[in-house]
């Protein structure tokens, strides 16, 4: 290839907010593809609050995948990150820049290498969903970058294996991760199920008590619950009703907009959630005396 080819580079910028689950995913059937125990329901938050902002680009003057998170360089070996790009890789379509005089074929993409630089606009692994925002900008800003054609179900099917909860960030206002039953996974993908004009008066207050790093990942948490838990094969059990029933509840109270309905169904899951934490053995402690003064506040406005 002579030097005056390798000079171009092609950029892609997305921004994708964080989403906060009001029936919560905790627990995986399969730990690679990232397949859950039970379906799930989130509020997408607006952009220009909790985001994450990814650039991508590509050159072929780049000699390997590389990535900067915050600023710092970070590495892709992790078997997440590397199957995002390959899922993306193997979707890319031909592109063609006239202006530009750039033509990539569907088979160059595979030795094409990209550089992505991505910033969260909030801390980054202390429950606020960084995975969810991050693994959701990262492969819709590459799915633009190569010209993927498949529709936002397939997006989202591919961000659940960055991230599981990082499905549901590919739609604004209501999204439901249906958890599927195919062991492949190819029905395991996210819904709208309202966007976001839908509810446009349902305000959410974000407070943070805690910018430090979780002691526990969300990954390794649940992985020690559904090893020790027996509270969350009572939660996530069809026959249970307790999960499934929510479901059917809290898409009702959306489609409504029913406040009362819908924030008695996301506290009690949230409740629901921390005492399977407690539950866990070693026990996992995500709230501290600040969440729990809130979240008894929250039940005795005075
Ligand atoms: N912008 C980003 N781009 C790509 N990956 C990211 C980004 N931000 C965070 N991550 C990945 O997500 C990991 C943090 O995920 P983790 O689930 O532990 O925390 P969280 O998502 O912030 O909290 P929670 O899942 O409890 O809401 C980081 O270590 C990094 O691997
Ligand atoms: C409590 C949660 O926020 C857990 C999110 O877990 P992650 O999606 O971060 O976990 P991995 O799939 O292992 O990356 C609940 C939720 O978002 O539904």
């Amino acid at each position: 290839m002579g030097e005056e080819s390798k000079k171009w580079v092609l950029t892609v910028t997305a921004q994708t907010p964080t989403n906060i689950a009001v029936i919560k995913y905790w627990g995986k059937r399969d730990e690679n593809l990232i397949l859950p125990i039970n379906d799930s329901i989130s509020v997408t938050l607006d952009p220009e609050h909790l985001c994450t902002t990814t650039s991508v680009a590509v050159s072929p003057s780049f000699d390997q995948d590389r990535m900067w998170l915050n600023g710092k360089e970070f590495s892709l070996a992790g078997g997440r990150y590397q199957r995002c790009l390959k899922e993306i890789r193997s979707r890319a379509c031909d592109y063609v820049d006239e202006k530009k005089g750039i033509k990539i074929t569907k088979k160059e993409w595979e030795n094409l290498h990209v550089h992505i630089a991505s910033y969260n606009n909030f801390p980054t692994a202390a429950g606020l969903a960084s995975s969810a925002a991050g693994f959701a900008c990262l492969v819709f800003a590459l799915a633009k970058l190569m010209n993927v054609k498949d529709d936002l179900g397939t997006l989202s099917s591919i961000a659940r294996q960055g991230s599981g909860s990082a499905c549901r960030s590919l739609y604004g206002g209501f999204a439901k991760w249906i958890m599927g039953k195919n062991d492949n996974g190819s029905d395991s993908i996210a819904v709208q199920l309202a966007d976001e004009k839908h509810w446009d008066d349902l305000v959410i207050v974000i407070a943070v008590v805690s910018s430090r790093q979780k002691e526990t990942s969300s990954t390794t948490g649940m992985r020690d619950s559904v090893e020790t838990s027996m509270l969350i094969q009572h939660r996530a059990k069809i026959v249970s009703e307790v999960v499934p029933k929510r479901i059917v509840e809290m898409e009702e109270a959306i489609k409504n907009r029913d406040f009362p309905s819908f924030s008695r169904l996301a506290c009690a899951d949230s409740n629901q959630f921390h005492a399977v934490c407690l539950d866990t053995l070693p026990p996992i402690f995500y709230m501290n005396d600040t969440s729990h003064r809130q979240a008894l506040s929250a039940f005795s406005p005075s």
